[in-house]
């Protein structure tokens, strides 16, 4: 197909398929693309936190930090440039993520993914040399378009190499490694900031250098994905490969069904006029949703932020440092959870029981923070740290099995074929916008709202949870090509929107 998502493939039915060794490697490979993704997201948050980097880059920032009781505490990171460090990453990749959508298409996976790698090689090595701030941003802005092009290109990637019965685990395994790269970088963060001098910082930001690399020389040994082949017209090859990665002859029938759905796919001149059809709506306002809604929980002001946090909660630098460890490792973990639980207990419950959860730990966490974080004395005792960090856990777990995961897999599996790419493009684009939005604006929010910033999450964690049980069907178990006639149609809401879809008699006998 020409097409795909994260949970992408040519249809629902399983095809004959080994599990062999090349499949999983080129899945390693490919998704430490997720890797990179997320050592940025960890990093930044140490980094900015780091005093001899904001000596260097933001000198008022540095100056309020030197100065106990000047400021308020809620108060001492407020500064658009810093909060522009993090957030130009996000704004260059919403941006890439288009472009990236014509260069999947036309040039294929592989070259998206090995543009990811260059992108991000080049952005790490300014950034590890950066002498002034427009250094540093311009190097941002090469690692923003790396995560354009490469969660573009990697998730399709890895739900098209993947044999249907495993992709739902391949897709999660692409926010696993996204987790693992948070983790990894907060125990970067944890090692460098002991470092004195200009070195500390230098070092967390060029280690991004390593999966850049990883990627780069991964996306030279991976072969293309059939479908991509295929769609571009190298049928031959296409098959050729598809033999290899199935570690089978008779690939007939997935290749059939492959060039059909290029066939398609290809017929589909307009993408995105495709995408806006009446039948499609659903499908697009949920994928939307789950973008706004998975920032909206504020899992970014945790990631990015952390250790900033824990400084306005009192935490010396050590201690905020590993509790932002700690943070990430639990989101690892809680990852995996997803992964057993997603098919088997389904995508609501996990939504739903983790509403409740996130709903009651960001309450204590602003009920701790307001009694006791008082502007400008540090006065959040050695246990009430403690209650918080634990909290923050409580929380980062609930979102690790449910909204991390989901908030990608749901929109990747409802659209149907021909608006599955699209749909994909559109789902990052609002995942990257609205990433750049919570890292533009926590620390300013954090000043102004104070604690009050954890309820405004809280009331957003009601919503998505309301919506959740009114408007998000569940699908779990149901093939992916079969969701118009068995998920769409059946709902008590969005059923209006199905009118004009013609019913698929095989499906209807089925139903
Ligand atoms: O694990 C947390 C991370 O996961 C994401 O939501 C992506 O799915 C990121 O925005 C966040 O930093």
């Amino acid at each position: 197909m020409a097409g795909g998502g994260f949970g992408a493939a040519g249809g629902g039915g399983d095809f004959e398929a080994k599990i062999t060794p090349l499949v999983i490697i080129s899945c390693i490979l490919a998704s430490t693309g997720g890797l990179m993704f997320g050592y940025d997201v960890g990093i930044s948050g140490g980094v900015t936190s780091m005093p001899e980097f904001l000596r260097k880059f933001f000198p008022s920032v540095y100056r309020k930090n030197q100065q106990p009781g000047l400021e308020s505490n809620y108060c001492k990171y407020d500064n658009q440039g810093l909060q522009l460090f993090t957030s130009s990453l996000y704004l260059a990749a919403l941006v890439a993520t288009f472009v990236a959508m014509y260069t999947t298409k036309s040039l294929g996976r592989k070259l998206t993914m090995l543009m990811a790698g260059v992108f991000f090689l080049i952005g790490s090595v300014l950034n590890f040399a950066a002498q002034n701030l427009a250094m540093l941003i311009i190097g941002r802005i090469l690692l923003g378009c790396g995560v354009g092009f490469a969660n573009q290109a990697v998730p399709l990637f890895l739900s098209e190499v993947a044999p249907t019965r495993i992709r739902g685990a391949l897709n999660i395994l692409f926010q696993l490694m996204c987790t693992i790269g948070i983790l990894v970088a907060n125990m970067i963060n944890y090692g460098t900031d002991k470092i004195k001098g200009n070195y500390g910082w230098r070092i967390s930001l060029g280690l991004a250098g390593v999966p850049a690399l990883m990627l780069t020389l991964g996306s030279l040994i991976v072969v293309d994905t059939p479908n991509s082949l295929i769609a571009r017209g190298k049928l031959e090859e296409g098959k050729a490969i598809l033999k290899r990665i199935r570690g089978v002859d008779n690939v007939e029938p997935e290749f059939l069904e492959i060039v059909e759905a290029s066939r398609v796919a290809n017929e589909v001149k307009s993408p995105f006029k495709n995408l806006l059809k009446r039948r499609n709506r659903p499908q697009l306002i949920i994928a939307i949703f789950m973008q706004i809604f998975q920032q909206f929980t504020g899992i970014n002001a945790i990631m990015f932020y952390a250790p900033v946090l824990f400084k306005t909660l009192g935490f010396k630098s050590d201690a905020s440092l590993y509790s932002s460890a700690i943070t990430g490792a639990v989101n690892v973990l809680s990852t995996m959870v997803s992964i057993y639980f997603v098919d088997r207990a389904g995508r609501r419950v996990l939504l739903l029981e983790a509403g409740v959860q996130m709903f009651l730990s960001q309450l204590v966490v602003a009920i701790v923070m307001g009694l006791k974080v008082k502007d400008n004395v540090n006065n959040l005792g050695h246990g009430l740290g403690i209650l918080v960090l634990v909290f923050v856990c409580i929380f980062v777990a609930s979102f690790a099995w449910s909204w991390g995961p989901l908030g990608w897999l749901i929109p990747s599996e409802t659209f149907p074929l021909e608006a599955r790419s699209a749909g994909q493009s559109v789902a990052v684009f609002f995942n990257m916008l609205f990433t750049f939005i919570i890292a533009q604006a926590f620390l300013s929010m954090l000043c102004h709202m104070k604690f009050a910033i954890f309820l405004f999450f809280a009331a957003w964690i009601l919503v998505m949870t309301i919506f959740v049980i009114f408007l998000l069907p569940e699908t779990k178990g149901v093939p992916i090509e079969e969701m118009t006639e068995r998920v769409w149609k059946q709902h008590w809401f969005w059923k209006r929107y199905m009118d004009e879809v013609e019913v698929d008699p095989k499906a209807k006998a089925d139903a």
